[in-house]
């Protein structure tokens, strides 16, 4: 049993628990799992260890190594499939390719029917490598080079989503000399404050993304495509910011750029919305990250913003938009997890009584950025064996914080989290909901190499990305 009283005094007796919320008092509920965190098919077996998708995670980590990321194949798939219902057309859901891309993943997507948003070369080209239908292919970007401009007009994607006046000349040069008309989105930045950080908000009025819906920029932009004859304006699009929880925020901005599609119809005449039938609404569907994270279900989120839409376009008497989306974090996110092993444990005293467990483990923020950079809160467990081992007795949940193994003091994993006192050097740590912006951010920092990525499914498990070696890394140097 846990040797600390949970109760009104939590705050008071526990001051550094912040993100760890009220401490676990039996070794059940250190060692539990909640469903909405942790991948569909990952469960405690009777002998304490954690199976994903059937398989075990020891078996994992003496396979590939640690960290590790593991992906729940049927947990990416199903959320997949759950916003192409939601979305009513899977070719209308952009799967965000920045949340995690590998050719496999690309592969998983492209089979479920869903369209792919990039936003580089480098994610154009995996796709491409996974034969992904070009045509299903969004290029995103504020600052999207030539190359870039024109690796996408030869790769014949479907759509160009327009982030500047720079680029629509660039573009509309590119696709004339290449003998084509470049179906194309403007991206308009409708002045909505998301509820979320301040660094994944992205259309409130000073960023760097999109035209300005207020200052009369995206009307302008909407202008210069029309004057082309090589750009063809499909689409008007928006992305109000990410790990957003409610419909406020999606509801204002599809109200100002169905605003927006009725000053164009006056402007350009009705016959614009017959080819401009397009509202891309972007990403930004919330998850779970820890247990007190309660995203409503996609299709509620999606159902209600498609309401608004309708009803405001039936008021503005304008033809109803078809409404995509680009969901990353809520495909990607939930279904993967970090395995890491426990390295060595320290304890801090912070003061009378109180106390901190440093749990060191073998990567970090090279492989987590997410912690040090937005403050961002997991689920952590002991997931090699139960808490006490499967012999019931004293098991104390000791607030603890996850570190990585770089050289800076900001390398922190999980900032609070409740773990045994059972824990020890070898014991095998999982992360939750690591699926989005962890892999996909990683870096080589202190020169550790980017962890290897599996997925299991049905009791297999087989390498996606393998870890990098210290060969890959001398590959770049010349000398
Ligand atoms: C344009 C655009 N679309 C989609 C996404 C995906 O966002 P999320 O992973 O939060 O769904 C992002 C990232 O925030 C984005 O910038
Ligand atoms: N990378 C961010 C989200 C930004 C997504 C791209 N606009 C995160 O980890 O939450």
């Amino acid at each position: 049993m846990c040797a600390h009283p949970a109760g009104p005094r939590h705050a008071e007796v526990y001051p550094h628990a912040d993100q760890a919320g009220f401490p676990p008092s039996t070794s059940e509920e250190i060692d539990r799992l909640y469903p909405k965190v942790w991948p569909r098919n990952t469960y405690r077996a009777p002998d304490g260890v954690v199976r994903i998708a059937g398989v075990d995670v020891r078996e994992l980590a003496r396979t590939y190594g640690t960290p590790l990321f593991v992906i729940d194949e049927v947990d990416f798939k199903a959320r997949c499939a759950e916003y192409a219902e939601a979305f009513e057309d899977p070719a209308l859901v952009h799967y965000a390719a920045k949340a995690f891309l590998c050719t496999e993943v690309a592969r998983w997507v492209a089979e479920k029917g869903l369209s792919l948003d990039v936003c580089s070369g480098g994610e154009l080209a995996i796709a491409l490598r996974a034969e992904f239908p070009p045509e299903r292919i969004a290029f995103h970007g504020n600052n999207k080079s030539l190359a870039e401009l024109e690796q996408a007009v030869e790769a014949g994607v479907g759509t160009v989503v327009l982030d500047s006046y720079h680029e629509i000349a660039r573009l509309a040069e590119i696709a004339e000399r290449h003998g084509v008309v470049q179906a194309v989105m403007v991206r308009v930045t409708v002045g909505v404050e998301a509820h979320t950080h301040e660094f994944i908000a992205t259309a409130h009025e000073d960023q760097k993304f999109g035209f300005s819906l207020a200052s009369g920029d995206a009307a302008e932009a909407v202008r210069r495509v029309l004057n082309s004859t090589s750009l063809k304006l499909v689409g008007l699009h928006s992305h109000i910011g990410s790990q957003i929880f409610d419909t406020d925020g999606f509801e204002v901005a599809a109200r100002r750029v169905v605003g927006l599609l009725a000053e164009l119809r006056k402007e350009h005449g009705p016959e614009l919305l017959d080819q401009l039938s397009v509202v891309d609404l972007g990403g930004g569907f919330g998850i779970s990250y820890t247990d007190r994270d309660n995203p409503p279900p996609p299709a509620q989120m999606i159902t209600q913003i498609r309401d608004i839409v309708r009803k405001e376009c039936e008021f503005a008497d304008l033809p109803v938009p078809r409404i995509a989306g680009e969901p990353g974090r809520a495909i990607a996110g939930p279904g993967t997890v970090t395995l890491y092993e426990v390295g060595t444990i320290k304890d801090v005293t912070l003061g009378e009584d109180a106390a901190r467990r440093y749990v060191s483990v073998d990567g970090g923020m090279s492989d987590n950025i997410r912690t040090a950079l937005y403050d961002a809160a997991y689920d952590c467990r002991l997931v090699s064996r139960a808490s006490d081992d499967g012999q019931p007795g004293e098991v104390r949940a000791v607030l603890s914080r996850v570190v990585g193994k770089h050289c800076e003091s900001g390398d922190i994993v999980v900032r609070d989290c409740w773990l045994p006192d059972t824990l020890a050097p070898g014991d095998l740590l999982a992360v939750a909901a690591t699926g989005a912006y962890c892999y996909s951010m990683a870096s080589n920092y202190n020169k550790q190499p980017r962890p290897a990525v599996v997925a299991v499914r049905n009791g297999n498990h087989r390498l996606l990305l393998r870890r990098e070696t210290n060969e890959d890394m001398f590959r770049l140097e010349v000398s």
